[in-house]
């Protein structure tokens, strides 16, 4: 069966998902999880489904640039004039842009108090698709998401040059190359990820790309005015990766948006920083969630978010992410007997199954496991749903499985919210789990020392990017995997369950 789970792991690219309004909900509820620390603000994930200028430009500014890290001043004081010129005097008296072993950010140039405001860019200086040139707007066919617009004022404005509203900001975006998502990667460097959901996601994230390319593509050929004589593929997936790596989703104005200056800001998994919407305002402002010394980087946190999705939105991962998850596939088999009763007791009970691009069921699903991080047992340990897809997928007869639809209808109306009440069947489900999680924690153990042979010989910060991000994500699970078997472990050590 494992085999037969593995394959239809491999196979999921090609599936749709069943109950879609669910699994809005679902993704509405995560990002609010991912995003809850940003108040009126969230950081979207590119999920496809999916000016007041002031008359005077001033040319200094209204506080000493200190010199920190070999800050490039030259480039802050035009970005800090260009702010002023826009009339964003008030913005910023507390940073400075300098360079990092991640690109530009953010330094302090005094000391910060918790709780201060350090960033304030009004609704002007945003960029959301509604400033799209009407002429391109009113081509562009229904369905092209936000995403690709905001891609598209990219390339309007980078044709547009020095004549460009936005050129002291467009200049900062990364050139060609500069990038490291995984759509960049070429095949032999995402085979490293093959077992992973990263692997799968990326895929379709590539897709998506390409079939935005084509929906745009006639408006970019009839507006070469705007956009340039030519413009390839590559190119827009460049802009579309750099929105993905830099967008910001305003619940508050319900778009999404870019944020001159906000993009300046590196991501700290461990920091709080609170950006928020201030609608009397009409303005984003940062606050500081710690005291921060002049000459200090000052960070904020894009949100909880694991290794696979800073790989594929940003192009970066952490080595030791606590946000860290990892995709578990369970599966049916098509030689279960019960295989229709499990499914309409599945359905019947709010647990979708995958479909097959031709409408098959495949009679599984992903369930998304993070780092269990108490194993004595206090605290969340493995989703619950997981645990009661493993008691479907145990059960042997048609009274098992009735006997577990009437427990629901006495409790919540979700499935298998006790432990099973026999004591051998209880300590199959876990095994079976255990087995799964063992199963999955050798693939990647494979999968991680090839990437190591791979680059035998080399210091790992001597690694390409791809190597050393593809090994930060394999760890994670890794480790994600071993907390929840351990987990389980100790569960059943103190319910006095055998396990193998
Ligand atoms: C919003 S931008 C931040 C500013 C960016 N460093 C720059 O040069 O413009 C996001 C990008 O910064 C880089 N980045 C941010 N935080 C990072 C981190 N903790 N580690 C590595 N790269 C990071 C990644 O390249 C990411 O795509």
């Amino acid at each position: 069966m494992q085999c037969k789970q593995h394959e239809e792991e491999e196979g999921k690219g090609k599936r749709v998902r069943r109950l879609k309004e669910r699994e809005k909900q679902k993704q509405k509820q995560k990002r609010k999880e991912d995003g809850g620390m940003w108040g009126s603000w969230s950081r979207v994930r590119c999920i496809p489904q999916p000016s007041a200028v002031c008359s005077s430009i001033r040319t200094s500014i209204a506080h000493p640039i200190a010199q920190v890290h070999g800050a490039p001043v030259k480039e802050h004081s035009e970005f800090v004039s260009w702010l002023y010129s826009r009339g964003e005097e008030d913005s910023c008296h507390a940073l400075t842009v300098g360079k990092s072993d991640h690109g530009r950010t953010l330094f302090a140039t005094r000391p910060i108090q918790v709780g201060e405001r350090v960033l304030r860019v009004s609704r002007n200086l945003m960029i959301t698709p509604d400033k799209l040139p009407a002429e391109v707007t009113e081509l562009l066919p229904p369905g092209v998401s936000e995403w690709a617009r905001l891609a598209l004022f990219i390339l309007a404005e980078q044709h547009r040059g020095q004549a460009s509203k936005w050129a002291p900001y467009i200049r900062c975006l990364p050139p060609y190359g500069d990038l490291h998502s995984t759509v960049f990667w070429k095949k032999e460097e995402l085979d490293m990820l093959r077992f992973t959901s990263l692997h799968r996601e990326t895929i379709q994230r590539k897709a998506v790309i390409g079939s935005e390319f084509a929906s745009v593509l006639p408006v970019l050929q009839k507006c070469p005015h705007i956009f340039g004589e030519r413009v390839l593929h590559s190119k827009f997936k460049q802009a579309y990766a750099t929105v993905c790596s830099r967008a910001w989703g305003i619940e508050a104005l319900q778009t999404l948006a870019l944020v001159p200056f906000v993009d300046f800001f590196n991501h700290d998994s461990n920091c709080r920083a609170l950006l928020s919407y201030d609608e009397e305002k009409a303005c984003a402002e940062v606050t500081a969630d710690k005291e921060y010394t002049s000459g200090d980087q000052v960070v904020i946190s894009y949100g909880r978010l694991p290794n696979s999705i800073l790989a594929l939105d940003f192009g970066f991962t952490l080595s030791c992410n606590p946000h860290d998850q990892v995709e578990v596939w369970m599966a049916l088999s098509h030689r279960d007997p019960l295989r229709k009763m499990k499914l309409a007791l599945l359905h019947a009970h709010a647990m979708p199954t995958v479909l097959h691009a031709d409408g098959s069921d495949s009679g599984g699903n992903g369930f998304q496991i993070r780092e269990v991080k108490s194993v004595s047992g206090r605290g969340k340990g493995i989703p619950h749903a997981l645990r009661a897809f493993a008691r479907v997928l145990c059960a042997s007869t048609p009274q098992e499985l009735s006997e577990m639809a009437a427990e629901a209808m006495k409790h919540d109306g979700r499935l298998a919210r006790q432990p099973a009440k026999s004591r051998s069947k209880e300590a199959q489900v876990m095994n079976l789990l255990l087995a799964r999680f063992e199963s999955l924690i050798n693939q990647r153990s494979l999968a991680a020392l090839q990437i190591s042979d791979t680059c035998r010989g080399m210091k790992q910060t001597a690694w390409k990017p791809s190597a050393s991000m593809a090994m930060d994500v394999i760890a994670g699970e890794i480790r994600v995997l071993r907390s929840a078997a351990a987990w389980l472990r100790h569960q059943n050590s103190s319910n006095s369950i055998s396990v193998s």
